[in-house]
């Protein structure tokens, strides 16, 4: 929590001092507020002069006691007002601090949270790292808020209130300073509980995020097979979990009240009796001891509210190290090496060599050894059966996993050294699910090249066949997609993504089973597409389908993670050591 309020507190310390200064303005005016209430029992009610700072203004409008009840009563109404102001000021000074620095964090983490590898994410449930992100953040708001709204000002309040009963007579200031130490003492004996029950039962509330967002993202199949009950006993197994945390938390916290309570009548009780003592032997009068005991009231009424604010600072710290875990991933999209692309072509040549790949996705291995070179302008299929290895190829083509061993290199240089904004540009990709953002089909056009202009955005539709369904719709390519790109059948999905891919305009064009899944006049349709897509670039594909392997020139299989013997659908193999064909 302390290194995300050093750094992100930082740009924000002038608008802290501001805000303290008004809070100390705030503690200067609540210390005269009991003053005029001193002069009213002491030389009103009771007719002695005893030594009261307010006394010559007090004396100011005359010295008739009524006109002395009606000054008083006026300089506490107007000290309430002047300190409601600085309140106000200094709250919305510290709250907005609080505030901004969350709204950073929360940018930040997003920001840090979709440029990790990939690696990172296929470990992660999405609704887990969803939770992070809106809920941990916003309890780390909530305590950046109280911190600066509650906790400073209340420990601004303490030690100045402390300090005036020191100031105004040494024995009033011991009771009050002793106070202190019993009051923390309560706060500090269930800390550490407050802390576990938070840290479980954030970790309980994300796991039911994840429930949540696996069974949104999944709301078909259960309705398919009617698997409602079983997702209600899955949310009610992690509501449990919730509820068991949230149960000691608030035992927590209602062990503190009364024992805090109990703290601050002993510290009421000491002043009372030593202070009417006082009283009787003449040491000081009845309106000292009245000051005395509003400051003490002062002094520890921030201490009780900091106490209730436990719970939010044990949640808040728990929610921090929740996205500590994420900040602390090490980013290679954020190194600055990642950046330069000096000394490379715009546009690659294409050429790709696969030289003794291996890849494991932790402990499973997907690539055995791979060796293969596609060249400039070539157009591979990969094919084999399931989990052979041929998205793992592709996927290690666009640099989304880094190999295990051996290296991928596009134009004689490994993904792992190119820049990746550079790769970027290189390679571009239609998947079998092309998954579309809520906007306008030519928004999720755009989306692979944002600067494209409208009759560009056209053209790629056009070549893509996206206009022959979209110019049948009332707003055409301006149509609105729901989230995630819902409204729209899988055959046209994969046609916008085609039109993506053009757009985009990279040398090397990755398809997975692009034509997967649809029937043969859409297959057809978008063959014809990927056709136009395909000319003049370097493709590697997988597909089983024969419709796509027509537009290959060269036909790979692969099994269990590397190039296999066998020629597949009478097409032959050869080039080099690795086992493949031209066509
Ligand atoms: N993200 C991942 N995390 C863990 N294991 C994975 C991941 N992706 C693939 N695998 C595993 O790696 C192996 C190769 O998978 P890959 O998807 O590359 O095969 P494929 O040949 O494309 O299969 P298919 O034809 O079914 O698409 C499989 O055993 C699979 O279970």
């Amino acid at each position: 929590m302390a290194r995300l309020f050093r750094g992100f507190g930082t740009p924000y310390r002038p608008r802290l001092l501001l805000g303290v200064g008004l809070r100390i303005c705030e503690m200067a005016t609540d210390l005269v507020t009991p003053w005029p209430i001193a002069a009213v029992v002491d030389r009103v009610l009771g007719g002695s002069g005893s030594a009261n700072p307010l006394g010559a203004a007090l004396d100011a409008f005359g010295p008739e006691r009524s006109t002395m009840l009606a000054t008083a009563a006026g300089a506490v109404i107007l000290l309430a007002l002047v300190s409601a102001a600085f309140d106000y000021a200094g709250d919305r000074v510290m709250g907005a601090v609080g505030e901004r620095m969350s709204v950073a964090i929360r940018r930040e983490t997003f920001g840090h949270l979709q440029r990790l590898p990939l690696i990172y994410h296929d470990g992660q449930a999405v609704g887990e790292s969803t939770s992070r992100v809106i809920t941990d953040c916003g309890r780390i708001k909530d305590s950046l808020v109280a911190f600066f709204s509650v906790l400073f000002p209340g420990l601004l309040s303490v030690a100045g209130y402390a300090a005036a009963l020191l100031f105004l007579d040494w024995r009033f200031g011991l009771i009050g300073v002793g106070c202190v130490p019993l009051i923390l003492l309560v706060g500090v004996r269930n800390r550490r509980r407050g802390r576990r029950a938070a840290r479980r039962r954030r970790e309980a509330e994300g796991q039911l995020t994840g429930l949540v967002a696996e069974a949104l993202q999944g709301i078909r199949t259960i309705h398919v097979f009617g698997r409602q009950e079983l997702h209600d006993r899955h949310f009610a197994t992690g509501s449990d979990g919730v509820l068991r945390a949230g149960l000691e938390a608030a035992d927590v916290q209602a062990r503190r009240v009364p024992l805090l309570e109990s703290a601050t009548a002993v510290g009421t009780a000491a002043l009372l009796w030593v202070g009417g003592t006082g009283v009787l032997r003449g040491w000081w009068s009845v309106g000292h001891l009245v000051v005395a005991l509003s400051y003490l009231t002062g002094m520890v009424a921030p201490l009780r509210a900091l106490s209730k604010l436990a719970g939010t600072f044990a949640q808040g710290q728990a929610s921090a190290e929740r996205i500590a875990t994420i900040l602390d991933e090490p980013c290679p999209l954020r190194t600055p090496a990642a950046e330069p692309s000096a000394g490379l072509p715009d546009r690659a040549a294409g050429r790709i060599d696969f030289t003794g790949v291996a890849m494991e996705y932790g402990e499973r291995p997907a690539l055995r050894r791979l060796d293969l070179t596609v060249g400039r302008g070539e157009r591979v299929a990969l094919t084999g059966p399931n989990g052979a290895g041929k998205s793992t190829a592709l996927a290690l083509i666009a640099g989304l996993y880094r190999p295990t061993r051996g290296a991928v290199r596009i134009d004689g240089t490994t993904t792992a050294e190119l820049p990746d904004r550079w790769l970027r540009r290189q390679v571009t990709a239609v998947l079998q699910d092309t998954f579309l953002f809520a906007g306008t089909l030519a928004d999720n056009i755009r989306y692979a090249r944002p600067d494209a202009s409208p009759a560009e955005v056209r053209a790629a539709a056009e070549a893509a066949l996206v206009t022959d369904f979209a110019d049948l719709l009332p707003d055409g390519l301006d149509t609105r997609l729901g989230d995630c790109g819902t409204g729209l059948s899988g055959g046209q999905r994969q046609r916008v993504g085609i039109a993506r891919a053009l757009l985009a305009d990279a040398p090397i064009v990755l398809l997975d089973e692009p034509t997967s899944g649809l029937d043969p006049e859409t297959e057809r349709c978008v063959v014809a597409a990927l056709g136009r897509l395909v000319a003049g670039r370097t493709v590697v594909m997988t597909t089983h389908r024969p419709a796509l392997l027509g537009i290959a020139t060269r036909v790979v299989r692969m099994s269990a993670g590397e190039l296999s013997e066998a020629a597949d659908t009478g097409v032959v193999k050869a080039v080099g050591a690795a086992s493949t064909d031209r066509r």
